[in-house]
């Protein structure tokens, strides 16, 4: 984990690189370009073909759908208490998604026109759900459990299987448990690809959700246009931004559960106590001894970790709203004053009882959060995005008289007289 401090040199080129974008290297844009291509042209094939290289798995064309064989198999091999887990969690979704969903409103406006906004499902959506690391049976909820509670009648996952051709069931019995409708065993940058352009057997979709690594969120990213999607949801990330009052244990423990999701994950600690950050490396050290995934989390403590010893808390604020983290956790002693500072974080958990894993897994809002500093532009994943909406306008006799003389002054500076007259031909 590279540690640094205000004091030493180079300190202000490193906090100039926390100041992200989340801009993709040429390199990831070429690979899925050429993916989105060749699913757009060989479809069902393509997918066989990209199954067969990066998921080592022998795909006929046929066997591309999760069958309802395996998912009644997937209903018996889950256990009891996987089934309790997965339904608590869905009742905190469900509950939360209830309160932001959008509602249907009009109102009269100036001239006495009714206007409002309409709010209707979309028809069909994609969800994604990352298959290569973890079976993220949560995932499967956090985003298919939002379609759920905005009652999307077509709901179609996708998720990457394993050498047998197999997905895992706990998460299969998740999906289906959110209300997917069907399953493609499909992963990466070519899922989305089917998901948005159609293949032979795949339906195209109106919407992708769902985060996944460097080439699916790629390709959510270039797809814009033939669908709409969430957010950028990418490799996973926390930034503990504390001061004294932080407890260098949970602080270790938050680190090092954001770590054991491997890969391009980003941990980042931030505090104005010099000697809380050397606490917490030790506690580091001590906690990762005892952890399945320790090869996973020393590849990320060795690439993506920082702990950073600032001047002062506002300095770190600073740094943090550049940075734009996932999750930020906030353990300080003046928890109202920092918190209301935090602008661009995608998900903050308050005070050191907070864990982020809680969020995770069981909280309520989706987990599925934007990543690599797309949290400047982008929100979490929220159950109105699955709400189409519309918006309405009614006229009668009284409201078009009266909007005439604006819509004629704008018909006669816009040169469109065509305007003008569908409107004066009501008033006659
Ligand atoms: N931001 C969030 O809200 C959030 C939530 C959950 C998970 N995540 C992140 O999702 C990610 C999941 O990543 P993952 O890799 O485990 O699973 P994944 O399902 O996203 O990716 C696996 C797929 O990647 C493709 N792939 C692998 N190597 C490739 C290559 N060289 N070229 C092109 N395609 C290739 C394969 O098709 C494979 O099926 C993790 O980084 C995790 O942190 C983020
Ligand atoms: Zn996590």
């Amino acid at each position: 984990m590279r540690t640094i401090s205000h004091k030493d040199e180079g300190y202000g080129e490193f906090v100039a690189t926390l100041d992200r974008r989340a801009i993709p290297g040429d390199d990831v844009r070429e690979a899925v370009a050429e993916i989105v291509r060749e699913v757009g042209a060989r479809g069902d094939r393509a997918l066989a073909d990209y199954a067969a290289r990066f998921d080592k798995v022998a795909l006929a064309p046929a066997a591309l759908f999760v069958t309802k064989e395996e998912i009644a198999e997937a209903r018996k091999a889950v256990a009891p208490s996987t089934k309790k887990a997965v339904a608590a969690s869905l009742r905190n979704i469900t509950e939360f998604a209830k309160r932001s969903m959008r509602k249907d409103w009009s109102y009269r406006n100036a001239e006495g026109a009714k206007v409002g906004e309409r709010f209707t499902p979309f028809d069909r959506v994609g969800v994604y759900v990352p298959g290569g690391k973890a079976p993220l049976v949560s995932t499967a909820l956090m985003t298919a459990g939002f379609a759920k509670a905005a009652k999307v009648p077509e709901v179609l996952g996708a998720t990457p299987c394993g050498p047998d051709g197999k997905v895992n069931p706990e998460l299969l019995y998740a999906l289906h448990a959110a209300g997917v409708s069907e399953v493609i065993k499909v992963g990466g940058a070519q899922a989305i690809a089917a998901m948005a352009l159609g293949t032979e057997s795949v339906r195209p979709v109106d919407r992708i959700f769902g985060p996944g690594n460097k080439f699916v969120v790629e390709a959510k990213r270039q797809l814009v246009g033939a669908v709409s999607i969430d957010l950028l949801p990418g490799p996973s990330e926390v930034l503990v931004l504390a001061d004294k009052t932080g407890n260098p244990d949970f602080i270790a423990a938050d680190l090092l559960a954001q770590a054991e999701h491997g890969g391009d994950s980003v941990i980042g600690f931030i505090s104005d106590s010099k000697a809380l950050i050397v606490k917490v490396l030790k506690a580091i050290e001590r906690q990762l001894e005892t952890l399945s995934r320790a090869d996973y989390i020393r590849e990320v403590l060795d690439q993506g970790a920082f702990a950073l010893h600032v001047k002062n808390l506002s300095k770190g604020v600073e740094i943090a709203n550049a940075f734009a983290p996932e999750h930020l956790s906030l353990m300080v002693e003046k928890e109202s004053k920092w918190l209301k500072q935090i602008r661009t974080a995608g998900a903050i958990y308050v005070g050191n009882l907070s864990a982020v894993a809680v969020g995770d897994f069981l909280a309520g809002p989706s987990h599925t959060l934007p990543t690599g500093g797309a949290g400047r532009s982008f929100s979490g994943l929220r159950a109105d995005q699955f709400q189409r909406r519309t918006s309405i306008v009614k006229l009668d006799r009284k409201s078009v008289a009266k909007s005439l003389p604006v819509v004629e002054e704008f018909a006669r500076i816009e040169g469109l007289d065509a305007h003008g007259r569908s409107v004066s031909i009501r008033c006659e």
